[in-house]
């Protein structure tokens, strides 16, 4: 808030990019000039009355010698904040390498470094992390076996930096995302919600398993893809026996190629920029006022 100041708020660039259809605006905060605020995230989010995307990536600066470019916030379209997106890591990690025209660098975010390529066939690929098992981690809200939790089918929980339940499923077309997804989200079983995933196990394929996986995202609700959801699916799978540690994850939006070894889970698949625009002083007056949120409180 800019106090008794009358003057409007300068005009906030963003980029529309997306991965497989998952959605994202990101904004370059890496002056200092941070401006992303649970309200902006939200009104921002609104497919309606402003632009419309499941994340929203804030770029931020790293202190000087850093091994890492720039470091990532991620929110979801509802003003919350996550500790991973692998799409939208893969979108930023393309712009990154189109402004030091490098092939490869390493990305900050909540879970930590995470190295990223340009692959020669044009794919891009982020190294996501180790996942994290234990359930303290995920977290859950009590000690359970995360490979197959006391729910109802038994799902597997894994932390890509952010939580996931996945359960597997006959027909992933059929998968009640619209009833379970909110369901496990709000589940007293994950105190920090939770995103939840619904694969079906197709033929093996040559060495690579294949998924068809479809996603209800914490924060975000049904959304196209979720790369980290693609790797926590895998993991979960590998673990139960059901895959390998290689897959392709077959996605509303397409596919994600997926690679479980010990420095992490890789993840690759394309990504598209859309287009460049200036939030309006009007809209970003509109919510610094609060009018978004007093409007957002009445509805
Ligand atoms: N779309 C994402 C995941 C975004 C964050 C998620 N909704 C959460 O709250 O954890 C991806 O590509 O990983």
């Amino acid at each position: 808030m800019r106090g008794m100041d009358q003057t409007p708020p300068p005009p906030l660039r963003f980029r529309k990019m997306h991965g497989l259809g998952n959605d994202f605006v990101v904004i370059d905060a890496r002056a200092g000039d941070a401006r992303v605020t649970p309200a902006l995230a939200r009104a921002l989010g609104d497919r309606h009355r402003g632009v419309g995307f499941d994340q929203l990536a804030e770029l931020l600066p790293v202190p000087e010698g850093d091994a890492a470019a720039l470091r990532i916030r991620f929110w979801n379209a509802d003003g919350s904040t996550a500790g991973a997106c692998g799409n939208a890591t893969r979108c930023v990690a393309s712009l990154a390498m189109a402004e030091t025209g490098a092939d490869a660098l390493i990305l900050r975010t909540e879970f930590g470094l995470l190295p990223a390529a340009r692959r020669a066939d044009g794919l891009i690929e982020v190294n996501m992390g180790v996942p994290a098992l234990d359930w303290t981690r995920i977290p859950l809200a009590e000690p359970a076996d995360t490979a197959a939790l006391p729910l109802p089918g038994a799902p597997g929980a894994v932390s890509m930096g952010n939580p996931h339940c996945v359960f597997f499923v006959p027909d992933a077309e059929d998968a009640p995302l619209l009833t379970d997804g909110p369901h496990y989200e709000h589940h007293p079983m994950f105190p920090e919600r939770t995103n939840v995933e619904f694969a079906e196990i197709l033929a093996p394929g040559d060495g690579v398993d294949r998924i068809r996986l479809r996603v209800w995202e914490r924060g975000a609700g049904v959304t196209l893809a979720c790369g980290s959801g693609a790797c926590a699916t895998v993991v979960a799978a590998a673990r139960r026996g059901l895959t390998g540690r290689r897959a392709e994850v077959v996605l509303d939006g397409g596919s994600l190629f997926i690679d479980w070894r010990e420095d992490g889970v890789r993840m690759a698949g394309p990504v598209a920029e859309v287009f460049e625009a200036a939030l309006s002083p009007a809209f970003l007056a509109l919510v610094e006022t609060g009018s978004e949120s007093a409007r957002e409180a009445a509805e």
